[in-house]
Parts: structure tokens; C-alpha cells; sequence
């Protein structure tokens, strides 16, 4: 049997939850926009050519907005979405310029909105893109006023606007991009057992739930498995703590390297293990877990194991690891190094 790297791969989506977490925001920004157009409208008062054109397009881009929060399209954790989202306030924010003939004035920083919301949630290349996007535009905006685009009197507010939206968009996108790093990091610390690098308790219980409840719906069978070494005690105080420590990094690999790829395996704390089979039944956990017993291993150590399947031994999974621990106790009780399920409720 060879041994494998003791590191599962990180099962959560802190990005994906990241996007989902960044609609909310989305819509506050998106209404945000309108209000300011609204409240621009109601002071200055809709522009004497093309007033009709302005309205329906706030009109519309409001519509939009509201339906995208209705339809709870971010529920999909899809970047196409946000990227759709961006596009389009850039849009109507250009054609509310076009109309207002603000492409020079105060309003042009309105482009703001659309590139904070891309800098926060699709990086720095769309970022980038949007901001080219946004200087073609203003130009074409310029040419339809009738400026002559290559006199340097017009290009200079051009070029003022699309260098604090570089600087803003990019900015922005790097330091949302060190967050991501620093919460991945903080995520593995949270999720991973220092010394094994599996999972820890906490991680092995959320992860579970959505397995359980999978199981349940789907009438499927699961096992939980309790494993315990047997004498770290002696170990830790023979030969001292290293070895103890050795030892449990020893059994972490000797875990690892039995389990298939769908099994979730954790520390559960101290010199105890937990592992969750899905799919498997109590006669194919008990059969699994003493292939792990008899598994040849240099220098094996000795391990109580304790199994509890569903649903015949339990209904929910916080019972299952409780009748698990038991089995284990029998092993233990009954000498050690032995597989124990328990008896069905
Ligand atoms: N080296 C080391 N020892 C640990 C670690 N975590 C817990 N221990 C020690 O492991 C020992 C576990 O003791 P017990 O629960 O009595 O387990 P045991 O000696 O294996 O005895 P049985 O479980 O009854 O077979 C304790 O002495 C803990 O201090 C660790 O991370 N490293």
C-alpha cells in the first residue's frame, strides 16, 4: 500500500462564497446609482433633446436591477452575473452622459460604481477591460458632442477620469485579491489539524452535515467511524512526546492511504480520529475498517475502531458519532485492535 500525501483537498469555496456574499452589496451599489440619476433629474430636470430617451433608460436599468435582486440570480455563485451586472451599469451610465451631455462634467465619476463593483468581486484583468471600455466611450461621447477627440484640450479630462479610475479599479482589485489570499489562509488554519494537516473537528462536522442530509434525502446509506489509538499514553511517556507525536502522524498516513477518495477522515482531537464513509453500509464499514486493522503498515499501531451506520443505528449524524464512540469503547474493552459496530437501534 503506498503512502499518499496526508493533505485532502480544501472541500469549501471561500471565493464562491465571497461572490454570493457581494450581491447584497451589488444591489445597494446598483440603487445607489439610481438614486443619484433620479435625484439629478428632479433638480436639473429632464434635458430639453432627448429627456424621453434619459427616462427610459433609468426606467429600464432600475427594472433590470430589481428583477436580477427578485430572481436571486447570485444564488448561482456565477461570475458571468456580476460581469453582466458591471457591463450593463456601464452602459447605462454612458448613455445617461449622453443624454445629459455630462461626458466632461462631475457626472463622468459615476464610472466609479461600475469599476469599485468589478475591482471587489472580478479582478484586475475585467477591471482593466472595463476601464478601456469606459475610456472609448467618453471619446465617442466627445465625438457625438461634436469635440475634436485628437486636441489635446479635450483629451486631458479624458484622461484625468480614466487615471483616477485606473488607480481606483486597481487598487482595489489588489488589495480585495490579498484579502482572498489571507482568507484561504486563515480558512486552512480554522479547518486543519496543525500537526496531521487533516481535518479538524469543526471542519469534519460541517463538512458532514450537507453529506448527511444528501444521505437522508436520497435514502442512502453512510457510515461513522470513531478510531482510537491504543497506548499513546506509554508511548508519549517512554519514549516522550515527539514520539507520541510521530505516531500519530504515522496512523494519519496509515488512514489516509486505506480511504477512498470520497471518505471524509479528520482528527477528531487528542489520539482519536473520525471518519465519515458515504454510501457504505454497516457490513461494508465494518469489512473497510478491518482492511485498515490488517493493512500492512511498517511498525502498525494499535487501534480501537467503533462503527455506527445510517439510518439503522441512528437517525441523525450527532447520534451516529455518539454510537460510533461506543463501539469504539468495546473495541477498546474487549482488547484493542478490533473493529466494533454497533448493535441496530
Ligand atoms: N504526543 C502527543 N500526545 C498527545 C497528543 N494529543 C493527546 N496526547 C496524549 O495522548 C494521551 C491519550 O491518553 P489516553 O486517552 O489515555 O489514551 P491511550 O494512552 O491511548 O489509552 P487508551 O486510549 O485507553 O488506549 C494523553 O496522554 C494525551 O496527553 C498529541 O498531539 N501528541
Amino acid at each position: 500500500m503506498s503512502e499518499q500525501d496526508p493533505l485532502p483537498p480544501l472541500e469549501w469555496d471561500p471565493e464562491g462564497v465571497q461572490i454570493q456574499g457581494f450581491s447584497a452589496g451589488l444591489y445597494q451599489i446598483e440603487w445607489l446609482l439610481v438614486t443619484i440619476v433620479i435625484l439629478y433629474l428632479v433638480i436639473m430636470g429632464l434635458p430639453a433633446e432627448g429627456g424621453l430617451g434619459v427616462l427610459v433608460a433609468t426606467i429600464s436599468y432600475f427594472g433590470f436591477s430589481l428583477l436580477a435582486s427578485r430572481l436571486r440570480f447570485f444564488g448561482e455563485r456565477q461570475r458571468w452575473l456580476l460581469a453582466l451586472h458591471t457591463w450593463a451599469m456601464i452602459g447605462f451610465i454612458t448613455w445617461f452622459l449622453y443624454g445629459t451631455e455630462g461626458v466632461t462634467g462631475p457626472l463622468a465619476s459615476l464610472y466609479l460604481l461600475a469599476i469599485v463593483t468589478s475591482a471587489l468581486t472580478l479582478g484586475v484583468m475585467v477591471t482593466m477591460l472595463e476601464v478601456a471600455a469606459i475610456a472609448a466611450c467618453q471619446l465617442l461621447l466627445l465625438h457625438l458632442q461634436g469635440t475634436d477627440i485628437l486636441a489635446t484640450d479635450s483629451l486631458a479630462p479624458v484622461g484625468t477620469s480614466i487615471i483616477a479610475l485606473l488607480i481606483v479599479g486597481y487598487l482595489t482589485a489588489a488589495l480585495v485579491h490579498t484579502i482572498h489570499l489571507s482568507n484561504r489562509t486563515l480558512l486552512k488554519m480554522a479547518s486543519r489539524d496543525a500537526l496531521t494537516g487533516l481535518f479538524n473537528r469543526r471542519a469534519f462536522d460541517d463538512l458532514s452535515s450537507p453529506i448527511h442530509e444528501m444521505a437522508r434525502r436520497a435514502q442512502r446509506p453512510y457510515c461513522v467511524v470513531v478510531i482510537d489509538m491504543d497506548g499513546l499514553k506509554v508511548i508519549n511517556d517512554t519514549q516522550g512526546h515527539a514520539a507520541g507525536d510521530r505516531a500519530i502522524l504515522d496512523l494519519a498516513k496509515r488512514l489516509q492511504a486505506c480511504k477512498r477518495s470520497s471518505d471524509l477522515l479528520a482528527r477528531y482531537g487528542g489520539d482519536e480520529f473520525v471518519m465519515l464513509l458515504p454510501d457504505t453500509d454497516a457490513v461494508g464499514g465494518k469489512k473497510m475498517m478491518e482492511r485498515v486493522i490488517n493493512a500492512r503498515w511498517h511498525n502498525p499501531q494499535s487501534i480501537s475502531i467503533g462503527v455506527a451506520s445510517y439510518p439503522e443505528q441512528g437517525e441523525s449524524f450527532e447520534e451516529l458519532v455518539g454510537h460510533a464512540d461506543s463501539a469504539m469503547y468495546l473495541s477498546k474493552s474487549s482488547g484493542g485492535n478490533r473493529v466494533s459496530a454497533r448493535a441496530a437501534a
